[in-house]
């Protein structure tokens, strides 16, 4: 039997055996060989069409197929980024640790979040040189803020010159320090329950605290994603036992029963191997309790019950007292 172990050191010709099988495959496929995505990562040569990764009863027949890198090219050819985000992407790069930025593909799914959302109050946690956190600042209204949380001073000193020349330095508030602390603080600041939005792409092993201490800061009806949290394939291999990965791994479980959210993963295609989502979408619900809500300004579902219900006939004006709710 091949294991993923031995599936690693393989030759490029297995690798090519098994993309050019996989060109035409079927889950069993897949299975026989017991197809490691760690293979592939190791692997030089990548199919240049899809795979089927399923397409049997479990998955209702449904053909779940992989990402090459042409199919991402194409992705990413239909994202619009703009020119100071490319430039910051491309001076990035060349810096220590560019992989850790998002793709333009992840930051035009932030950015067009809050422009759903009609946000005007962000956060996020993990800047690093700042693309996401530019992204969104970029879609923001004149008025809106973003709370830009991050530790490492270096990388912050070229996201805050790319705020500046994308002229958006007033829409961001920096606060370098730990992440928890910073939010923590705003917490006490009786900021909880003001802002809309907010990011998650730092420290692995935080992501539980991190979602606790953003529940209290996002208003209902806004919402928290979190990126990662497959973490590269390694929450579902059982050989995969560092903290990151816990620390993921539970977080997924627990949101899995967590009442107080709505949840949907996404799928962020980075590689071609990596064709599972990356973030998850959480929305805050209500749940009928009377948590303060200072905004209180755009209408939507959540305040329904808090609104009177007119209704004009002719001359008259009816008023209704009845409470509506979708909890
Ligand atoms: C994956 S990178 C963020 C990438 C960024 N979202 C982008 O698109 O370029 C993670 C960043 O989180 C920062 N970080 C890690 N742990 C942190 C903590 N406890 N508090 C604040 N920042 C932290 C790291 O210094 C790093 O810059």
């Amino acid at each position: 039997m091949l294991t993923g172990l031995a599936l690693n050191r393989c030759s490029i010709s297995v690798c090519r055996t098994a993309g050019t099988l996989l060109n035409r495959p079927t889950v069993s496929v897949v299975r026989s060989l017991k197809f490691s995505r760690r293979l592939i990562g190791k692997c030089s040569i990548a199919p240049a069409d899809p795979f089927v990764v399923a397409d049997d009863d479990k998955y209702g027949k449904k053909q779940v197929i992989s990402l090459t890198p042409r199919l991402y090219d194409y992705v990413l050819s239909n994202v619009r980024e703009p020119k100071i985000l490319r430039q910051l992407r491309e001076e990035t790069s060349k810096m220590r640790g560019s992989q850790m930025q998002v793709s333009p593909d992840q930051a035009q799914l932030l950015a067009m979040l809050v422009q759903m959302l009609g946000a005007e109050r962000c956060i996020e946690v993990g800047v690093y040189t700042g693309y996401s956190s530019l992204a969104v600042a970029l879609v923001l209204p004149e008025s809106g803020c973003l709370v830009a949380c991050e530790r490492d001073s270096n990388s912050l000193e070229v996201a805050k010159r790319y705020y500046k020349l994308a002229g958006v330095s007033h829409k961001v508030n920096v606060k370098h320090g730990l992440a928890a602390e910073s939010l923590k603080f705003m917490i006490q600041n009786g900021e909880g329950s003001s802002y809309d939005f907010a990011f998650v792409d730092a420290d692995k092993r935080m992501y539980q605290d991190y979602f606790e201490l953003l529940l209290q800061l996002v208003r209902v009806g806004g919402v928290i994603v979190m990126d990662n949290v497959l973490w590269h394939g390694r929450v579902t291999d059982p050989l995969a036992n560092d903290a990151k990965t816990i620390s993921i791994r539970n977080f997924n479980k627990k949101l899995m029963d967590d009442k107080r959210v709505s949840i949907s993963m996404v799928s962020t295609n980075r590689r071609w191997h990596d064709d599972m989502p990356q973030e998850i979408i959480i929305r805050k619900n209500h749940l009928g309790h009377n948590e303060p809500d200072p905004r209180k300004k755009s209408f939507n579902h959540e305040r329904i019950d808090e609104a009177k219900i007119y209704l004009r006939i002719g001359k008259h004006l009816f008023c209704s007292e009845s409470i509506l709710t979708n909890t």
